[in-house]
């Protein structure tokens, strides 16, 4: 083979279109004949890598075509010389694009192999598709010089003309230890390990361990203990419930500071994916799913970009009596963990939780969990406070991104259906779902104080008061007429002229019929979506149906126990209405026990869909006016215990809304925090263990079905007060809040600070039972749809809740739907979501703000709260972000990145 010298370079050369290196090649390729293809041979187009790892699949025989290869930093140019080149004689193939090469060792021939990942046309959009590239060398030294100078670029290692090519040059291969969950999502994680991930992993030469979590926290105690030093990575092969895992398992051990620097990947097989979903769309690639998904994220991988990420500290209540006393039966202390994703409450938790019994949907049982939780709309008291970005505690060297809207104008525009409207009418329009529970003598003072509400606000702004939502058009009706008020209170406002209210409240009643129409078209429009959705759901749902009944079958003796715990769920309160039943079945599904019962014999949700769309909404919206009773000692979904008589209605705390409010007076006590120091920790002072002494490898931990896989390289806050979980009668004087004027300046406080909470310390907080400070929080309080807050740009991996977020923007990104939404408009918000329109969407009723820390008190006695998907003990719960505290592989696309 004749090796043509390089085009005259400079003596330094630095231009990425220099030649490095230039030769000439044979093409390789199955049955001998290349068709004359442009650019050599390649096959596996078209689909993803199906060969066992460490048997990359090669093409079989030289054909008759030569090619002239040239090396450049960014490409490799592939000009045909035999037969005579044509038109589509030349390609140039972007270094961006390869995963990887190699020089495979004797006896094989002296090949060049390039694995390529070029965008092509799919079924659905674009996404990356395999190509191998087979080259044959005149001798093996040179196919091992090209194959050297190719590794060299990939791994960011300078080379110039007059670099002499030899092994020594390259680093030792990557090490990555993948934690498999074979039940994430639809449990395909270990068949897509051996049909996608491990060759594509082989190919870009990265050694790795594959080990499969066994149980619930095993991720957790193995990342506590393994040496560290011994992986370049850490890769979950699973949802982001695992990851959750891992990063809590870093923050636990000693050396915590520079554990949670190890890098850290994620290779969807979930269900939600959403940090998959984060890294996907930051690489640039096009929304997708599944399949297009993983290989996405694994080629990221493969490149080995690595970002830093932000991490939330949260610090949730403590678990349930029960669970959480000590050996002396005193309560233990509000946990600690560290989230990478998200703190949900209300809507989105609720869904996460209650569709996992649609688990074998995959990602489609969040679609038919947010109809179904649609159907049954729900709202929570509680009140939310957040410091937002550049606040008074806001240490100069925190790289704080734009928030996406000012702050000023996120409490004056953003909070509008709280500023604007005169407040007393801010919670009292919104009684929905969490007002069902009343025994019938206080349901009747309820109904007569509640109408005496009511008529005295008619008094005062004519009209407003409750409206039942009775069909998705009504629902978009009310919010309209809210929506107009407000407008109304608006101009009011500039004008001065707070009584034009009444005038816009009396239009109401003459609205435009055009744009009556329009509502009810679009109201039609998003039904019939619903529809659509609930067919394909259905069908889906009765394939799991006919699963469960053949489990329903074999293990019915268990199960007939376990449904007596349900039945006598369903039974406890005789006077409750249907909807109350359902959570009942909810409480006990929260029990981890009758959870798997209840994933089996839940209602069809073929039913449930069918449910929802043949009975009127207006039925639930019946229930929904019922005001809650607070009169017994409950278990709420988390098993935590809670008095049903808590929190009486305060006439003050109707009030709703507070801006800058801080606590009169703590409801907690000031009692001397502990140190949380729960079990993880205290074996996490164990010296970490080489991996080899804790588990088996890949070889032992796959399943016999699979054939046996080249094996890897594998190297050798303070102690909680019984009151704190939620509201207890003798608290309720601490709902009080200062009415406090947006702008007025409030009395600086020094800020308090944990001094006991393990590092790193949350130096925006107070410990979880004392009051925030005054000085630059925003509270709010009222009936609330959902709070979200997020970090990733995405919810899920087709949810891209918050699109400017960033990995290390250094923001908590913080959506809140206020109650008195429509149906219609909350659909509208999720479907938006997907294409991350939804920060456009006007709705008085929804809020983006960004913040720096946040705390959560739920005052409704029972609901969901989760951080990265995962349950969390209900009760107050505060976060802080600590920025760019991990660091997550992202590829090598963004700026600012550093290899792993
Ligand atoms: N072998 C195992 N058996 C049972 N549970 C496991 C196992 N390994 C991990 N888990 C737990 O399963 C839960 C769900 O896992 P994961 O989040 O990875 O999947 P997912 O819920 O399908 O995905 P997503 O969070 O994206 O929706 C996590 O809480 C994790 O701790």
């Amino acid at each position: 083979m004749r090796s043509p010298s390089p085009r005259s370079p400079s003596p330094n050369s630095s231009s990425t279109e220099d030649a490095l290196l230039h030769g000439q090649f044979t093409d390789w390729s199955a049955g001998g004949s290349s068709g004359g293809s442009s650019g050599g041979s390649s096959s596996g187009a078209d689909s993803g890598p199906s060969s066992p790892a460490g048997s990359l699949s090669l093409p079989s025989s030289p054909s008759s075509c030569t090619y002239a290869l040239t090396l450049t930093c960014t490409h490799i140019h592939v000009q045909r010389i035999c037969p005579r080149p044509g038109k589509e004689g030349r390609v140039v193939l972007p270094l961006s694009e390869l995963a990887g090469c190699n020089c495979p060792r004797v006896p094989a021939p002296p090949l060049f192999v390039l694995y390529w990942y070029p965008m092509g046309r799919r079924r659905r959009g674009v996404a990356k598709r395999r190509q191998v590239r087979a080259y044959l060398a005149e001798s093996r030294a040179e196919a091992e010089k090209w194959n050297t100078a190719v590794q060299c670029l990939l791994r960011g290692i300078d080379i110039s003309v007059y670099t002499e090519f030899n092994k020594s040059l390259l680093p030792r291969p990557r090490r990555l230890l993948l934690l498999v969950n074979p039940f994430s999502g639809r449990g395909l994680a270990m068949q897509w390990c051996q049909t996608h991930i491990l060759p594509m992993i082989s190919e870009a030469n990265i050694s790795y361990n594959l080990i499969q979590t066994e149980r619930q926290n095993h991720a957790r105690e193995l990342i506590r203990e393994i040496s560290l030093h011994e992986w370049d990575g850490i890769v979950i092969v699973s949802g982001d419930g695992l990851l959750h895992e891992v990063i809590n398992g870093l923050m636990d051990r000693p050396d915590w500071e520079q554990a949670i620097k190890t890098p850290v990947g994620i290779l969807p097989c979930g269900s939600g994916n959403a940090l998959a979903g984060s890294v996907n769309y930051y690489a640039g690639y096009d929304m997708c799913l599944r399949e297009p998904l993983l290989i996405n994220c694994c080629f990221v991988l493969c490149r080995g970009g690595v970002r830093p990420m932000d991490l939330v500290s949260v610090t949730t209540s403590p678990p349930p009596p029960s669970a959480s006393s000590d050996q002396n039966g005193r309560p233990s202390s509000p946990k600690r963990l560290f989230s990478f994703l998200s703190v949900a409450w209300g809507f989105v938790s609720d869904v996460d939780i209650e569709s996992e019994r649609y688990r074998g949907l995959g990602s489609a049982r969040f679609t038919l969990g947010t109809l179904v939780r649609l159907a049954s709309l729900r709202s929570y008291k509680g009140r939310l406070s957040y410091l937002p970005p550049g606040g008074a505690n806001s240490t100069p060297d925190v790289p704080l991104q734009t928030p996406h809207r000012p702050l000023s104008r996120s409490i004056t525009e953003g909070l509008e259906g709280y500023c604007r409207m005169p407040i007393h009418r801010t919670c009292s329009d919104m009684g929905l779902s969490e007002q069902r529970s009343l025994q019938k003598g206080d349901r009747e003072r309820e109904r007569e104080e509640r109408q005496r509400e009511r008529m005295r606000r008619r008094g005062r702004t004519r009209g407003g008061g409750v409206v039942r939502a009775s069909s998705l058009a009504e629902d978009r009706e009310r919010e309209l007429e809210a929506e107009e008020r407000m407008e109304g209170i608006s101009s009011a406002d500039s004008n001065g002229r707070l009584e034009s209210n009444e005038e816009e409240e009396e239009d109401d009643s003459t609205r435009n019929v055009t744009e009556e129409e329009y509502d009810v078209d679009e109201g039609k429009e998003v039904e019939e979506r619903m529809e659509g959705m609930s067919r394909s759901s259905t069908e889906s749902s009765e394939r799991l149906d006919s699963e469960r009944n053949e489990n329903i079958s074999t293990n019915e003796e268990g199960e007939n126990e376990r449904w007596n715990g349900v039945d006598r769920a369903r039974n406890l309160r005789e006077d409750n209405s249907a909807d109350e039943g359902r959570e009942e079945e909810e409480e006990a599904y929260s029990n981890p026990d009758q959870r798997k019962t209840l994933r089996k014999n839940s209602a069809p949700s073929s039913q449930i869909a069918t449910a929802f769309f043949s009975r009127p909404i207006g039925a639930d919206s019946e229930q929904e006016v019922e005001t809650p009773a607070y009169e017994r000692e409950d278990k709420d979904l988390n098993g935590t215990f809670f008095h049903r008589n808590a929190f009486p209605v305060d006439p003050a705390r109707e009030r709703a809304l507070t801006i800058s409010s801080p606590f009169r007076r703590s409801r907690f006590s000031l009692s001397k925090p502990k140190t949380s120091v729960d079990q993880n920790q205290k074996s996490s002072v164990s010296k970490p263990r080489p991996l080899s002494l804790l588990q088996q490898s890949n070889s032992n931990s796959l399943p016999p079905k699979f054939p046996p896989l080249s094996l890897a390289l594998s190297p050798s806050p303070p102690s909680s007060p019984s009151n704190m979980g939620l509201p207890s009668s003798t608290s309720s004087s601490s709902f009080a809040f200062d009415l406090v004027q947006p702008g007025r300046l409030l009395k600086p406080r020094p800020p308090v600070t944990s001094p006991v909470d393990p590092p790193p310390q949350d130096d925006l907080l107070p410990p979880l039972d004392q009051p925030l400070p005054t000085r630059d929080w925003v509270t709010i309080e009222g009936d609330f749809v959902l709070v979200l807050a997020i970090y990733q740009s995405h919810l899920g991996a087709d949810l891209l809740a918050a699109p400017h977020a960033k990995f290390d923007d250094g923001l908590i990104h913080l959506t809140f739907v206020r109650a008195g939404i429509s149906r219609a408009t909350l659909l509208r918000l999720f479907l938006a979501m997907e294409r991350g329109t939804h920060l456009s969407l006007t709705s008085p009723y929804v809020s983006h703000v960004s913040a720096r820390a946040f705390r959560l008190q739920p005052l409704s006695p029972r609901g969901t709260l989760t951080v990265d998907g995962e349950l969390v003990p209900y009760g107050p719960l505060q976060a802080q972000i600590h920025p760019s505290m991990a660091r997550v592989i992202v590829g090598d696309s963004g700026v600012k990145i550093t290899r792993f």
